[in-house]
């Protein structure tokens, strides 16, 4: 795709053209502070090793609006061909997670699994970036080429409509709203209250959650000289789940940009897992390479002000756009339920299976 989108629910950056691209995040930093770009977009891929997928665009346009694609492109028809692993290998691998967290060298490691997906005809990215900001207006949707991340990505895109925000930043003021601890929507109103409810007093998934605030203070404390972050989540919701959040804000010392900020916070044990390197580790041990599922999507322009969002809710399109990649995790702990999470997998992955009108896999 040629272009860049990220439309959150009060704005939009959306780009096109590509002056230079970047597979290296310390390039792209560079190039902003010694004033040679004057925006950065792009992806940053789960594991920090990899390369990244960023650029400074040659055409910018900045909507104070959700984005509306003036374009109708139909979406084909696709089906699942097949899941990475099956559900049943995803299960056991969880309750081999579960043993191993009872031993306590780890506190919590988040587990993914994807659904790979064949359309009858080429998906177009921004199209379908286009229905899942119309099926997720509260989301930040986007829309990413991976190019520049090398020849393995070459042609591939990103698209998902994410309701989790990394980090932004507008002057000194860091703000960031985590997410960790999930449970699934019902139907009926009344049930789907109390499993809300019954999430926001849940011991299991407030400590989910508290792994990742006290990420968040570790690596914003010694940049902020002030920081809030709330002793107890609230609840928010997706279409698909309920989800703990925490509404975090700073002051920044020093000019720190967002995208060293997008650095220095990713990943997240929302993401990963803690300790962070160990549960990297046991993610790069028994998974598939997540590529750009779980790295962040954003953009940075010159005076430091950014973007950036968690890359969850979304699939990678192949360069034919005749096959998708939709991934799904959540995190575990010693007393998680295997067959839970492996359901919640499920629920997660119809936020994307929905707008290509796929149903579920299992
Ligand atoms: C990993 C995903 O979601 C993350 C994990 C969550 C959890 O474990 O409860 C909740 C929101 C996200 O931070 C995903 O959607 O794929």
């Amino acid at each position: 795709m040629d272009g860049f989108v990220l439309s959150r629910p009060d704005h939009s950056v959306l780009t096109r053209g590509v002056r230079r691209s970047f597979d290296d995040a310390g390039a792209a930093t560079h190039a902003l502070s010694e004033g040679s770009a004057t925006l950065i977009v792009g992806a940053l891929p789960f594991d920090p090793s990899g390369a990244t997928a960023l650029y400074e665009p040659a055409e910018v346009t900045v909507t104070g609006s959700a984005w509306r694609s003036d374009t109708s492109v139909d979406l084909p028809h696709t089906h699942a061909v097949r899941e990475i692993p099956s559900p049943a290998d995803h299960l056991r691998r969880v309750e081999k997670l579960v043993t191993r967290l009872r031993d306590g060298d780890l506190g919590k490691v988040v587990s993914a699994r994807t659904v790979e997906l064949r359309a009858e005809s080429p998906i177009s990215p921004t199209a379908l970036a286009a229905r899942m900001a119309t099926l997720n207006p509260a989301a930040n949707t986007f829309a990413v080429d991976l190019s520049a991340a090398g020849t393995d990505f070459v042609g591939h895109s990103l698209v998902g409509a994410t309701p989790e925000v990394l980090v932004s930043r507008r002057g000194n003021v860091v703000t960031c709203r985590p997410l960790a601890g999930s449970a699934r929507r019902t139907a009926e109103t009344e049930a789907d209250r109390v499993a809300g409810d019954s999430l926001l007093s849940s011991t299991k998934n407030l400590a989910e959650h508290a792994f990742v605030t006290d990420w968040i203070r570790d690596v914003l404390g010694p940049l902020c000289s002030e920081l809030s972050i709330p002793s107890t989540p609230e609840l928010t919701s997706t279409h698909e789940v309920w989800h703990l959040a925490s509404p975090i804000r700073g002051i920044l010392r020093d000019p720190t940009t967002a995208l060293e900020l997008a650095i220095a916070l990713h990943p997240t044990p929302a993401l990963c897992g803690t300790p962070t390197t160990a549960a990297l580790n046991v993610i790069r041990d028994t998974e598939e390479p997540r590529r750009f599922y779980g790295g962040a999507v954003g953009w940075c322009n010159n005076v430091g002000d950014g973007d950036w969002v968690v890359a969850i809710r979304c699939a990678e399109i192949s360069a034919d756009g005749r096959t998708a990649w939709a991934s799904a995790g959540g995190g575990i702990v010693a007393d998680s339920d295997p067959q839970d999470e492996l359901d919640e997998t499920t629920t997660k992955l119809r936020t994307l299976l929905t707008a290509l009108g796929v149903s579920d896999t299992n």
